[in-house]
């Protein structure tokens, strides 16, 4: 039974729309998302999801969290114009700044990557290493929600400026990428981590390059893994999981959209179909028909 207590301030969200058959909204400052897209399609194949990237903001990472706010804040509007019946912030940068807050301002559900993949993490070792952009390791997010967890586990935070740039570039397989991880793991390989979090949703692009340089007892965790085992259990909790065929998703991007395309293609395996977001047309977008 679908429960709409969550909806309550805006009982009209789905208008005609059957709940259960609105999609799932991801969103991420490029093709970071990507990552917990291919989960969402891994284990909730039957969810339509629309996914948005705010290119013409990226890098998020280095942002103050006043524009992560601004940013996020017009996103969450435009996904509630898309009538979404829940939102994904694939974006740890986002999650750590701006999710608590949003949270309080929007009747829809949002979930943020820190807390399940804090979670994940302390299931798994006790000498935790972080990796991360500037904002998120700056925030101390996942310190924070680690040691609420178990304040018996040791944390290691590495910023990580230079992934991001490199992955929206495809450079995946420059040598200098190998170079550039290989100084952010160092310190981390000195401390003997067991666990290793991929604290930002880019990162799990980089696994082979990762896995290449970290001894091979660290267990890595990808909270997009996480994030979606969340959301599944979500759904099935408002009664909004679906049963009708899902749409094909669709892609949106504040910037340029070939650019998106090009970069989403090792990701995605085909090239997508990528529309500009109209922040300012706050007409409902006819979802289901498309
Ligand atoms: N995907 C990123 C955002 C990275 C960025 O734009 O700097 C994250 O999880 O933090």
């Amino acid at each position: 039974m679908y429960s709409s207590s969550i909806f309550k301030n805006n009982p009209d969200h789905f208008g005609e729309q059957e709940p259960q058959r609105a999609p799932i909204g991801v969103f991420d400052s490029g093709v970071g998302g990507l990552t917990v897209l291919q989960q969402l399609y891994r284990h909730l194949p039957q969810e339509s999801i629309i996914y948005f990237g705010d290119t013409a903001h990226l890098p998020y990472g280095i942002r103050s969290q006043a524009e992560i706010l601004r940013y996020v804040r017009q996103i969450l509007n435009w996904m509630q114009h898309q009538r979404v019946k829940m939102v994904i912030m694939a974006c740890n940068t986002s999650s750590a700044l701006a999710l608590e807050i949003v949270r309080r301002e929007f009747s829809m559900p949002i979930l943020g990557v820190i807390l399940p993949g804090a979670k994940a993490a302390v299931q798994q070792g006790k000498r935790i290493g972080v990796i991360a952009t500037p904002a998120t390791a700056k925030s101390n997010a996942y310190r924070h929600a680690i040691l609420e967890i178990n304040a018996n586990v040791q944390v290691w935070q590495v910023s990580c400026p230079e992934f991001v740039p490199l992955i929206e570039q495809n450079r995946i397989h420059d040598p200098y990428t190998t170079e550039v991880a290989r100084s952010y793991l160092q310190p981390l390989i000195q401390e003997e981590i067991d666990t290793l979090i991929y604290g930002c949703t880019h990162y799990p692009h980089l696994a082979p390059v990762l896995r290449s340089i970290l001894p091979s007892q660290v267990k890595l965790v990808d909270p997009a893994v996480h994030v979606v085992a969340a959301c599944s259990q979500d759904l099935e909790l408002l009664g909004l999981s679906n049963t009708y065929p899902p749409v094909a998703t669709r892609f949106w991007v504040s910037g340029c959209p070939q650019q998106f395309a090009q970069s989403s293609i090792p990701w995605l395996g085909y090239t997508p179909t990528v529309e500009v977001a109209d922040f300012n047309d706050t007409s409902v977008s006819n979802f289901t028909s498309h």
